[in-house]
């Protein structure tokens, strides 16, 4: 980000304002902001001085009060004036406000999910082959994707309603395509997993990310799927973030809200946050507490700061995501076919 750039008030802007916007002065005219301050603090506390554009000879004076405001321009305004050698200012209440200090909300990012320390969620690093990577990635750009506000997507298995957040069983799109078998295979080969043998994953769908474009913090849908679920990158890399809100325990079957959205989670002193860096060819794991009790967002950014690196998203990120669908739901989707 630039320097923020203010303007004077005009006639027609509101007046009075803690802000005055002040030309004719700055370092570009042999005047120091410590000089400035000092002038300008004779008439009451200030919040600092800013410069007002890159010119450096127009800045912002901003008080906490607009009753200082007021006095300073009153007496400054376009008189000489001897505590800054002399000079005329040319004083306006400023109409922008100056720069509120930014909280840096970020946070360490991981390379390995087991620096974590979130029970069930598992990266596995080169999952796939680039060659396999191409093949997915032409695979499932020769098939027609379905656009959403800011991304496309593609379902296999069921298809997903994004009004009511579950999956539509009477939209059954037949088994999970060919292209996709060896990963499947593979996760189930994968040791860490309960049960691996009694896995059946059914669903999937295909995400691809614009840059900037993220996912808002989410447990996906209790009642939609079961277990597992699996998500590999591809193409581009990002972040996600991981976050565990305290209050209340961590009980799968009682907790089912979904896609639950935080407004701003950022207020809340009670959560947890984590964040793993997911490259391009890794598949992510999320089962048990991960899966549950963890709400999952990735970041609307176009750079991910990666501790110091700022690592630029790619031009595009897709994600193939695997899931179980709960089996309550077909029955009840065949009960609905038959009645
Ligand atoms: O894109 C991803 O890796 C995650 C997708 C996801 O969380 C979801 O579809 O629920
Ligand atoms: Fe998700």
């Amino acid at each position: 980000m630039g320097v923020p750039r203010f303007r004077r008030s005009k006639a027609g802007d509101a007046q009075l304002s803690p802000n005055l916007y002040v030309a004719n002065c700055g370092p570009a005219v042999g005047l120091s902001y410590e000089d400035i301050q000092s002038a300008f603090g004779s008439f009451g506390n200030l919040r600092g001085v800013y410069a007002a554009d890159e010119s450096g000879a127009r800045v912002i004076v901003s008080y906490v009060e607009d009753t200082c405001a007021e006095a300073a321009l009153k007496a400054l305004n376009g008189r000489p004036c001897p505590l800054l050698g002399g000079r005329s200012l040319h004083i306006r209440y400023s109409v922008l406000q100056p720069p509120t200090p930014q909280v840096n909300n970020s946070i360490p990012v991981s390379f390995e999910a087991s620096e974590l320390n979130i029970p069930g969620l598992y990266l596995l690093r080169d999952f796939v082959s680039a060659k396999e990577e191409e093949e997915l990635l032409a695979a499932v750009d020769d098939r027609p994707w379905k656009n959403l506000s800011k991304r496309r997507v593609q379902h296999y298995g069921y298809e997903f309603s994004y009004e009511t957040r579950n999956v539509n069983t009477r939209q059954c799109l037949g088994e999970l395509p060919s292209f996709v078998s060896n990963i499947i295979g593979r996760i189930l080969s994968f040791p860490d997993l309960d049960d691996s043998a009694s896995l059946v994953l059914d669903q999937l769908t295909v995400n691809e990310y614009p840059p900037g474009v993220g996912l808002s913090p989410h447990i996906d849908t209790h009642s939609a799927f079961e277990g597992l679920i699996c998500s590999l990158s591809l193409a581009g890399p990002c972040i996600m973030e991981f976050r565990r809100y305290l209050e209340g325990a961590w009980l799968p079957d009682a907790a089912s809200s979904t896609d639950m959205k935080v407004e701003n989670p950022d207020n809340c002193s009670s959560v947890l946050r984590r964040a793993v860096y997911l490259p391009p060819r890794s598949m992510l794991l999320l089962s048990g507490e991960a899966r549950y009790a963890w709400h999952h967002y990735i970041p609307h950014h176009k750079i991910d700061m990666v501790n110091d690196n700022a690592i630029r998203r790619g031009s595009r990120r897709v994600s193939f995501t695997f899931r179980k669908k709960d089996i309550e739901i077909v029955v009840l989707g065949k009960l609905a076919e038959i009645l």
